[in-house]
């Protein structure tokens, strides 16, 4: 049996499947871009913990972690948080 469009989109119409589509090409290209900014980040913040390790102190740095989690919730309301609890994770394992 042949899949169609419609069948993929869950619309029920060729204009609205159409539309789906396209707007569906964008979020995977947005997405793409937005995982090669998380692992940019991820490299980033690594530098940042060898270097502290190397110096003596410790990977993890609460207060600036807390910066980081207003700055997420500021822009995105209370997701943020969790949005920003996971890049924290990503960034510097489970605490
Ligand atoms: C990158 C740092 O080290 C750790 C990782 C953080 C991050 O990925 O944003 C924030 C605080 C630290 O726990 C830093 O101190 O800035």
């Amino acid at each position: 049996m042949t899949v169609t469009a419609a069948d993929k989109t869950g619309a029920r119409t060729t204009e609205a499947a159409d539309v789906i589509t396209g707007a569906r090409e964008r979020i995977d290209a947005l997405d793409d871009r937005i995982i090669g900014l998380i692992q940019e980040r991820m490299a980033v913040s690594a530098v940042i913990q060898e270097a502290r390790i190397t110096s003596g102190g410790r990977r993890v740095n609460l207060s600036r972690e807390m910066e980081v989690l207003d700055h997420y919730r500021h822009a995105l309301g209370k997701p943020g948080t969790a949005l920003a609890m996971t890049m924290l994770e990503l960034c510097r394992g489970r605490v």
